[in-house]
Formats: structure tokens, sequence, C-alpha cells
């Protein structure tokens, strides 16, 4: 089923684990700025309202896409960090620099997750256009940042 087909930030807030006392990074990527800020606030506002304070959501922004890798690493390496959210962008370009960046994001940030056994959630769009980015950022497909706590919470009710 595609994003097109369903507003992917719809979901149910049944059975979710107490997270009162859990603590999130959130990884940003500052390519693409202006979605990427939105799935913040989207994966910021999700966790808040399902009970994580504050002083329990570390924010970090790197570079691009590509270094989230390793700052998810440098953050679920620490013990105090429970999930791991990791926020980019990348938009198709004229060659094939989007296909290394993404196939790298997504095997890095599955290898973390794995060597650290916790949950380090790949909220990565990988769009073909800025439209389609912006749709899923908090427009007419939702908001793939809230999808990514979401599932950082669900992960950690396992
Ligand atoms: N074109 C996009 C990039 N490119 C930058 C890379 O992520 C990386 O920072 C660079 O190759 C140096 O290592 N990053 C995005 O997040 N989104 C893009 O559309
Ligand atoms: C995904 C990218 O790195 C992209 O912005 C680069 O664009 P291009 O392939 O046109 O150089």
């Amino acid at each position: 089923m595609s994003s097109a087909d369903k507003n992917l930030s719809a979901f149910s807030k049944k059975h979710l684990p107490d997270i009162d006392t859990k603590v999130f990074a959130i990884v940003v990527s500052e390519w693409n700025e202006a979605v990427t800020g939105a799935m913040y606030e989207g994966a910021y506002n999700t966790l808040r309202e399902n009970g994580v304070t504050k002083e329990n959501i570390i924010r970090k922004d790197v570079p691009g896409s590509f270094e989230l890798s390793l700052a998810a690493q440098w953050m679920a390496k620490r013990e105090d960090i429970d999930a791991v959210i990791c926020i980019g962008c990348v938009i198709q370009g004229e060659t094939k620099h989007f296909d290394f960046i993404c196939s790298a994001v997504a095997h890095g940030i599955t290898n973390v997750s794995l060597k650290y056994d916790k949950p380090v959630i790949f909220g990565v769009l990988t769009p073909n256009n800025q439209q389609q980015a912006l749709d899923r950022a908090g427009g007419k497909h939702g908001n793939k940042g809230d999808e990514a706590a979401i599932t950082a919470i669900k992960m950690l009710g396992f």
C-alpha cells in the first residue's frame, strides 16, 4: 500500500506502552529543512502527546541524510537513550547520488539498530520531487515524522 492510498499518520493509540520515563533522540538532517523541520515537529509533538517529557527528547542535527547513520550510532550507544528517530529527506536529482545516499542510510540505520539492540527508526523520505516530500511532511499524506515517533513507541512496547 502506498502513502497515496492512506494517511499513514492515522494510527491506533491502543496498546501503546507506558513511555513516561523513556528517552528519545531525534537526529535531523539539515538538507531540505522545510521538509525535515516539519517532520521533526510531527515526531516531537507525537512523543509529547503520548507522555514523553521535554527533557527526555534530545535533538541533534546533521548536515545530510548520509550522516544520519553515524549520528544515530553516537546516540544509540548512550545507555541513557532508549530509542533513536532519524529524520531526513532525500530528493531525486539528475544523477545516481540519490540511490547511493538512500541505500547507505537505510543499511546504516538498520545496522546501528541491530548493533545496539534498540529501536533506530528510519524516518527518511525518498521522494521524486519536493511536492511528494511536502505531501508526507504534514500534507495530504500525513506526516512521516508522526509515524516514525509512533513506530519508536510501539517498538519499546514489543
Ligand atoms: N541531496 C541530498 C543530500 N545530500 C547530502 C548527503 O546527505 C551528504 O550530506 C553528503 O553526501 C556529504 O556526505 N542529503 C539529503 O539529506 N537530502 C538530499 O536531497
Ligand atoms: C540526492 C542528491 O544528492 C541530489 O540532490 C543530488 O542532485 P544531483 O543528482 O542532480 O546532483
